[in-house]
């Protein structure tokens, strides 16, 4: 039993203390326990980590397990274990699972399973509708009961107003927030790309920037006449950055995310009709993603999220048409946050650690996303200067789905740590408990 794990001399990095600094760090029974110069102790693991990051536990607060119900694309088992390889000592997961998450049942059952076979903290997400329907309000007392940690219809916008501004109303009560997934279905219709220069050139039905746009201004709207904490997912353009920044400036109870792949990726990457570049919301324009960043740079953007999206194969398939939307994003976030925000000196370190640590936590109320002494020790070890090339093939996840396969990253994590056990050693998933790894 590893009671003791030694961290000599890495860049401690905790955002919610405002720390950056060569330190020691010391776990003991699945704690923190001293970080300080130069400790001096016997123990069980001893990691130099001279040239290394020490952060927090990375926390994603919007993610798709597909348990129930779709464990051909991932599982609670799987999905874990690639958070793990990815950094993440926490996630929330998204309800639109067959059945969706909508009961206290539900969420328990999301509990049960994740206390047997997750590898990192689970926390569920449970519906805004019953059965996702966008007609009846979902039990948000019992859901949050259960352990829900936030309500959403993800995969879907409500797109009764009605409702939506009820949603936000009640959630009040449980201090939820509401994460909304902002698509107008009448504008994007079928649309497989982003609506643009690149759609036209292929021939591809596009989707507008105006069908996320229009949804965003709408629920800013509810939140300011209702007071109730709404969180945008997945923020994609130019357009709606423009408008949360307006509503922050108001003082409207608004937070957002954005996802690796809007501000590192554009639409030119549907070139050659490639569907793993197929994603919703789509990839948008070069202009889009520059607003992303200066949004990041400014903090209109609050959080940065992976959007998980994982798909087997034959949903993926050739045929863009019929391709299911989704990036397959735990392996990937760290490294291309590094090599598009932090080596590229948009983001300091701190701040884009903060992004997808304490940040996330604190909108969720959960326990996490910080180094301190006492807390249970959810701890990141990466090698921020190491390159590599992506290859899906060697994903822990299920998902192959990727349009960073091939691409050329910097930031490799090493060791995750959850309550003081290995998850990931020396960039291995642990074995068993995470005791006999070392
Ligand atoms: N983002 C995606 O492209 N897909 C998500 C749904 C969603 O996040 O809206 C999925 O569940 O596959
Ligand atoms: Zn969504
Ligand atoms: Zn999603």
């Amino acid at each position: 039993m590893i009671l003791r794990i030694l961290v000599k001399g890495g860049r401690i990095i905790d955002p919610s203390s405002h720390t950056d600094r060569v330190s020691d760090l010391l776990i003991e029974e699945g704690f923190i326990k001293v970080i300080d110069d130069n400790i001096e102790c016997d123990a069980d693991s001893v990691i130099d980590a001279g040239g290394l990051w020490i952060v927090p536990g990375l926390v994603d607060m919007h993610c798709h397990l597909r348990e129930p119900g779709y464990e051909s694309k991932e599982t609670i088992y799987t999905g874990t274990r690639s958070a793990a390889a990815g950094g993440f000592t926490s996630v929330a997961c998204m309800p639109n699972t067959q059945p969706p998450i909508d009961s206290k049942l539900m969420v328990e059952y999301i509990r049960l399973k994740a206390e047997k076979e997750a590898a990192v903290k689970v926390y569920p997400i449970g519906c805004i509708t019953k059965g996702r329907e966008g007609k009846e309000l979902a039990p948000f007392g019992m859901l949050k009961e259960a352990g829900a940690v936030a309500l959403s219809d993800d995969g879907d916008s409500v797109a009764n107003s009605r409702i939506m501004r009820l949603a936000l109303q009640y959630a009040l009560s449980f201090d939820m927030p509401i994460i909304a997934h902002c698509e107008d279905k009448g504008l994007a219709a079928d649309g497989v790309i982003n609506d643009g220069a690149v759609a036209t050139r292929l021939g591809l039905k596009g989707i507008p920037a105006a069908a996320e746009e229009v949804i965003v201004a709408r629920d800013i709207v509810l939140a300011a006449s209702t007071g109730g904490r709404l969180h945008i997912a997945h923020v994609s353009t130019a357009g709606s950055v423009e408008m949360i920044r307006q509503a922050k400036r108001l003082g409207i109870n608004v937070t957002c995310e954005t996802c690796p792949h809007y501000f590192s990726l554009s639409d030119e990457m549907a070139e050659g009709y490639n569907t793993a570049a197929k994603v919703n919301p789509p990839l948008r324009s070069p202009s889009d993603v520059e607003a992303i960043i200066s949004g990041l740079k400014d903090g209109t953007i609050d959080v940065i999220a992976t959007d998980h999206a994982p798909h087997d194969l034959s949903s993926k398939g050739d045929d863009i048409y019929n391709a299911a939307f989704g990036i397959s994003g735990f392996e990937t976030a760290l490294s291309v946050g590094i090599t598009y925000l932090v080596d590229t000196d948009i983001l300091e370190p701190m701040q884009f650690i903060a992004k997808m640590t304490h940040v996330p936590a604190d909108i969720l109320g959960i326990n996490a996303g910080q180094l301190s002494i006492g807390l249970p020790a959810d701890v990141a070890i990466v090698d921020p200067y190491a390159e590599y090339t992506v290859d899906t093939g060697k994903f822990i996840s299920n998902g192959k789905n990727s349009p960073y396969d091939g691409m050329r990253l910097k930031g490799r994590v090493l060791y995750t740590i959850v309550n003081g056990r290995y998850a990931l050693y020396g960039g291995q998933i642990a074995k068993g408990d995470g005791n006999d790894n070392r």
